[in-house]
Order: structure tokens, then C-alpha cells, then sequence
């Protein structure tokens, strides 16, 4: 994770300053290739994503929804989460005035669609107010059956939320007029006297830790807002609390799933980092180009690295009903066996840039040379460490990490295992840390 201003290229963190100790969830926040079960939503429902704030609490200089994560802020993971739900129409994200400019270069670098961006204010709840105005503004200029039926409001720096429960919170809030997220607590409450002194404390079980996302009818949210006082505005940090204050509603509780909680303080964003790059390396798939000698390889890794917690499938290529990999994978092993040439893996990498996936996640390519007794040559000639290394290079401009493994067949079974089983290490490694350092490096299995 870097704590640098907001930088779209995916710099190295200066090891100097307070960084983070890590990067951030998928936006698929979590399930970066999980595929939202399709539900259809009769009404209109759009999205108020607050992040006007300065995350004071991670004691960063960057607001931790700009703080990027494997070269990606994460404001962005949580758009994703909501643009890639065919059922929201528009998002509305709420920034400060001084980020409006780089809260558009992230909208259009990572080619976010749905989004609109606005100005906040001072406060959670008037960055939320404006959101919902924009909605209104933006409602007027559609045909009254485009204006939002539904409004769900989301902290920004809660990137992980699946489709199924946005699903819950908005039918539950169309039917109720608002409906909230809540888990249980974690902590008794109590309350303090001014002293500081315990007075009493809360039965904990009576008690739930609001969170969010919440959903709300338009008119209820908006009249809550056009109703409330000046003191809400600067002191509040509850929309149901609105709803029912103002309006009468009563919002429907919806137990949630653990992964909804906010990134606050630091060490969230290492508990985040942790989970994107666990996700991102669930699953690989392998291409042998047919080769009996690179599918037995590949069989053994694909046995050894399920020891790993990680998912191989082995396929001859990319073409056909294969290529359905370039644009739902993000791990590539290519099998090259004896007299390999890097042709192969250059393939690859074309292949994936026309798929465009590497825009929103580093991509990872491991060219696997599987050396004969031929030397490795490419068209001809012998490879040089350098012509990995230039071709790892100029992926890398395209956000594709290229990694090399050299190893060498052996008719000592033992011994055979044993590269396979460093074969499979060091490939569930890389994968996992998508390290810079180690891109273009042929290393020895
Ligand atoms: N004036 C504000 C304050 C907060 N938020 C947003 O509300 C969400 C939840 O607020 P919080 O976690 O408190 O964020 P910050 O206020 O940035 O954090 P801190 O209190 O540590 O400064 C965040 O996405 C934050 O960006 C906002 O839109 N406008
Ligand atoms: O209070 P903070 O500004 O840290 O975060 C906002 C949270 O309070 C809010 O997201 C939930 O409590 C649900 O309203």
C-alpha cells in the first residue's frame, strides 16, 4: 500500500514514512472473480458512496479511500463492487472539493462507468446529503421512472460488499423505506460519566454495531435530510436514526455478512491488503501448448499447489472456449518444454492486453522452462536472462508481472518431485506477493 498522494501509477511505498503494511481487497472486495448471482430489480436504484473525509484515524497524509492498493485506490475497488451489479443505475461518489480533480482521474483511468462525482461537506452526514441532492438533480432530468425508487448509501472505505446482500438492503428498504446493515457487537458499551467513571453498561445482546450498506426510498432520505437539524448535520453519524427521526421510518435490520466493516485505522488496511492478495491468488490456470511433457508437469503442480489453498486449471491454449481465461483469470503459468522460446509467452501477453484485463489488477505471468537438452533459444538463438528480463519490462508498463522458473527433468523421481514441489512454492509465492523485484527474474527450481 502506498502512503503517497495519490499517484496512478503503482509506485513503491517509501519506506521511510508511516506506510501501510499492505494493499487491498478486490473490489469484488474479497471475491475478485466471483460472479454475482444475476437478480433482477424492478425499480430503480442508484448509489451514494460518501468519501469526503481525511481519514485522520490511519494517521496517514493520503485519505485512506485515495490510498492505492497493488497500484489501485481504494475507492475504486469499492465502485467496482456497485458498477459491476447490473441492477444499480448511477453512483454517486461524494468526494472533498480539493479531490474532485483526482477522484475524475481515477474515474477514467480505471474506465469506472455509472459514476458521477460531487462535492462534499464537512461532515459524513452533509458529503451524504449532497449525494442524495445530486440524485435528485439528476433525477429530474430523466423521465420519472428513471428517478431513483431506492437509494443505498455506502461508506466508501468499505470495499467489500456482494451483490446478494445489496440485494436484501434494497428490496428490504423499497418495502420498508429503510433497511441497515447491522453485526453483532464485539465490545460491551457502556456509558460514562462526565468524570469519567463507569455509570452503566449496555446488555449487549440487546445491541447491534450499525453499519452500513443502507438502503432508503428516495423521498425518505431526502425529506430526512430536508427536515433535520443543523445538529444532526454536525454531530450525527446515523441515516436510520434520520429516517426514523424525521420521516417516521422504521428501518429494517439485516444481519451482514463480517466482511462489511470499514477501514478506520491502519491496521485495516493490512487486514484489507491481506485479503486482496489472497483472493487475486486462489486460482491459476496453466498452459502447456499440448505438450505431453508440460501436461505431466502441469498435473504435478496442479497437485501440489491444491496443498497451497490454490486452484489450477491446466488447458493447451488460450484460443476458443479457452479464451474465456483472459478475461476472468489473473494468473498465468506458461509451460515451456525443451527447446521453449519465449514466443509463447509473448503470445500471452498480447493476448492479455487486447483482453484489457491488467487495467484494474496486476496480472501475473510465469513462464515455466522446462529445460531439455537443448538450451533455451528464441528463434534460433540462446536466451539471455536479458530477453526475459526486457520482455518483463515492457509487461510490466501494462501492469503484467512476467516471472521466469527454470527447471531440469530428472529420471530420480525424488529428486524430480522435489523441483516440482519448488516449482509450486515459488509459484504460489510470486502469485500471491506480485512482487516488483522479482519481475523478469529467471529463477532456479
Ligand atoms: N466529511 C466527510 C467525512 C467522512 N466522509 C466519508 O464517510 C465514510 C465513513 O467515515 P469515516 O470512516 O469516519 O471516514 P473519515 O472521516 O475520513 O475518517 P476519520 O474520522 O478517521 O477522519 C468515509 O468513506 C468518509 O470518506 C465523507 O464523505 N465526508
Ligand atoms: O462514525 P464514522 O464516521 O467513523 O463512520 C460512520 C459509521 O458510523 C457509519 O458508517 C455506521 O455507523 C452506519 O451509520
Amino acid at each position: 500500500m502506498e502512503d503517497n498522494h495519490i499517484s496512478l501509477q503503482s509506485d513503491s511505498c517509501d519506506p521511510d514514512r508511516p506506510a501501510h503494511p499492505g494493499t487491498f481487497p478486490t473490489c469484488e472486495a474479497g471475491k475478485s472473480d466471483h460472479q454475482p448471482a444475476e437478480r433482477s430489480v424492478d425499480f430503480p436504484v442508484s448509489v451514494v458512496l460518501p468519501a469526503g473525509g481525511t481519514g485522520e484515524r490511519t494517521g496517514l497524509q493520503t485519505p485512506k479511500q485515495f490510498c492505492s492498493f497493488l497500484g489501485r485506490p481504494l475507492i475504486s475497488y469499492t465502485i467496482q463492487a456497485f458498477e459491476r451489479v447490473s441492477w444499480i443505475q448511477s453512483i454517486v461518489v461524494v468526494v472533498a472539493k480539493e479531490s474532485i480533480n483526482l477522484m475524475t482521474d481515477i474515474v477514467q483511468h480505471f474506465q469506472h462507468t455509472k459514476v458521477r462525482v460531487v462535492p462534499g461537506g464537512s461532515t459524513r452526514h452533509r458529503s451524504i446529503c449532497n449525494g442524495v441532492l445530486a440524485l435528485g438533480e439528476e433525477g429530474e432530468e430523466r423521465p420519472a421512472a428513471d428517478r431513483p425508487k431506492v437509494v443505498i448509501i455506502h461508506d466508501a472505505v468499505r470495499p467489500f460488499v456482494e451483490e446478494d446482500f445489496l440485494y436484501k438492503i434494497a428490496m428490504a428498504a423499497k418495502e420498508q423505506g429503510a433497511a441497515g446493515a447491522i453485526r453483532p457487537l464485539v465490545s460491551t458499551v457502556i456509558a460514562t460519566t462526565s468524570e469519567g467513571y463507569m455509570d452503566h453498561s449496555l446488555e449487549r445482546a440487546k445491541y447491534r454495531a450499525s453499519e452500513m450498506p443502507q438502503g432508503f426510498t428516495y423521498d425518505v432520505i431526502s425529506q430526512a435530510y430536508q427536515r433535520c437539524s443543523e445538529s444532526d448535520f454536525e454531530f450525527g453519524t446515523e441515516c436510520l436514526h434520520l429516517a426514523l427521526q424525521y420521516c417516521g421510518t422504521t428501518a429494517k435490520l439485516i444481519q451482514g455478512p463480517p466482511t462489511l466493516w470499514k477501514v478506520t485505522y491502519k491496521r485495516d488496511l493490512a487486514a484489507a491488503e491481506s485479503i486482496i492478495k489472497e483472493t487475486l491468488s486462489r486460482s491459476a490456470c496453466v498452459i502447456t501448448g499440448g505438450s505431453a511433457q508440460a501436461v505431466t508437469l502441469a498435473n504435478a503442480l496442479q497437485k501440489a499447489v491444491a496443498a497451497l489453498d490454490m486452484e489450477l486449471d491446466v488447458i493447451p491454449d488460450l484460443t476458443g472456449e479457452n479464451s474465456r481465461y483472459l478475461l476472468k483469470e489473473r494468473n498465468f503459468i506458461q509451460v515451456s518444454v525443451n527447446r521453449s522460446c519465449l514466443s509463447e509467452v509473448e503470445a500471452i501477453l498480447t493476448d492479455l492486453e487486447a483482453a484489457n484485463q491488467a487495467l484494474l489488477h496486476p496480472l501475473v505471468v510465469i513462464w515455466v522452462h522446462l529445460s531439455g537438452s537443448d538450451e533455451p533459444s528464441v528463434g534460433g538463438r540462446m536466451v539471455e536472462p536479458a530477453a526475459i528480463m526486457d520482455l518483463a519490462s515492457a509487461a510490466k508498463l501494462r501492469n503484467i508481472l512476467l516471472y521466469g522458473i527454470q527447471l531440469h527433468p530428472s529420471k530420480d523421481t525424488e529428486r524430480w518431485e522435489r523441483s516440482v514441489l519448488r516449482v509450486a512454492d515459488i509459484t504460489s509465492a510470486l502469485i500471491r506477493e506480485r512482487s516488483h523485484a522479482l519481475v523478469g527474474q529467471l529463477l532456479q527450481a
